[in-house]
């Protein structure tokens, strides 16, 4: 196998590669762009149009994901996958995943389209780095951009795998893009309706890729993923970059549960409590009138919408964070 397939090994022991670029004897392409970063290029004649960017390790301890794009590089640089698709591979936070921890000084996620100018450190840098990575792997207008940003969560999820789709002025989330994910084994999507600062969101939204975060599951250590059952996703991903997708059938009904995006629980201050068990899984649903959450100044979170459900909250996130998502059910009509 050739060494830059070993890009997760380099990654985690922080080392270079003393050969940048490698050939696979058919001609695809392997070529070191930074630390936990390489592009692959077909081999000549065999592009086929589209740019496929696939992140893990945005979140250092989220290690299934990660461990799924070590399975596809070493296939690639086995030749046991013939790459049509230009892709570039990103582990997102190397430092973080060398401790194990979702990140070291702040999390990365919050720091993109720009906001990491507004701040310092090894995760501002490393934001800025990813910015310059995916806007030059994306530099060419006519060719299909496609983004799948992967993560675990932090807790047990009603509904295991889902993705949250991002929101840009003026676009509509795509109905063909919900029925890829369906096939590839996400059974919910969120429709988010505002700008954020994530790294798909970036990719969505200053970009113009169809982007997407896919939650796939409960964030264990590496080697401890068993229960995270990848295999429909890694079969649609071997099929992007193989360039032999089945055809999506963009008519057939949806069977994935689509949400919209309600509200936003912030942690304003060390006074904010959040009236849900520890364990509580994401999805889970609240009834009209539960008092979700309380902080400073007798502020309440009480629940009014009809369907509810929470995911991602966190109470221990730093005060000015998401601390939870509240989402309802929403209609297909609103995809394009
Ligand atoms: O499990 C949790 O509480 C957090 C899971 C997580 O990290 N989710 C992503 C979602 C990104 C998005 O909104 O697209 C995040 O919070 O960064
Ligand atoms: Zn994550």
């Amino acid at each position: 196998m050739l060494a830059l397939g070993k890009l997760l090994e380099l990654t985690l022991a922080g080392h270079e590669p003393a050969s940048k670029i490698q050939l696979t004897p058919q001609g695809t392409r392997l070529r070191w762009l930074a630390e936990g970063a390489l592009e692959i290029t077909p081999a000549c004649g065999r592009d086929n149009g589209m740019d496929l960017l696939l992140s893990a390790g945005i979140h250092g301890n989220e290690t299934a994901p990660i461990e799924l794009l070590d399975r596809l590089l070493r296939r690639i640089a086995r030749s046991e996958l013939q790459p049509r698709a230009r892709v570039l591979l990103l582990f997102g936070n190397p430092a973080a995943m060398r401790r194990g921890e979702r990140f070291v000084e702040q999390d990365i996620n919050r720091l993109f389209s720009g906001r990491h100018e507004l701040s310092s450190g090894g995760e501002a840098m490393r934001a800025c780095e990813l910015e310059h990575l995916v806007s030059s792997f994306f530099i060419d207008s006519g060719r299909e951009r496609l983004h799948y940003d992967l993560h675990t969560a932090i807790r047990a999820s009603r509904i295991e795998q889902f993705a949250l789709y991002p929101w840009a002025e003026g676009r509509r989330q795509s109905r063909r893009e919900c029925a890829r994910l369906q096939a590839a084994g996400i059974d919910a999507v969120l429709l988010q309706s505002k700008p954020s600062t994530t790294f798909s969101a970036y990719t969505y939204a200053e970009l113009g890729a169809e982007a997407f975060t896919l939650e796939l599951g409960k964030a264990r250590p590496f080697g401890h993923n068993e229960l995270v059952n990848l295999d429909r996703l890694e079969l649609r991903l071997q099929a992007l970059i193989e360039g032999n997708e089945p055809p999506i059938d963009e008519q057939a009904s949806l069977h994935l549960q689509l949400f919209a995006f309600a509200r936003e629980l912030i942690k304003h201050s060390d006074a904010f409590t959040l009236h849900l068990p520890a364990d509580v899984e994401n999805f889970t649903e609240l009834a009209p009138g539960y008092l979700l959450a309380e902080d400073l100044a007798n502020s309440r979170w009480i629940v009014e919408e009809q369907g509810a459900r929470i995911i991602f909250p966190n109470p221990k996130v730093h005060n000015g964070q998401r601390a939870g998502i509240l989402i309802v059910p929403a209609e297909a009509s609103l995809l394009a």
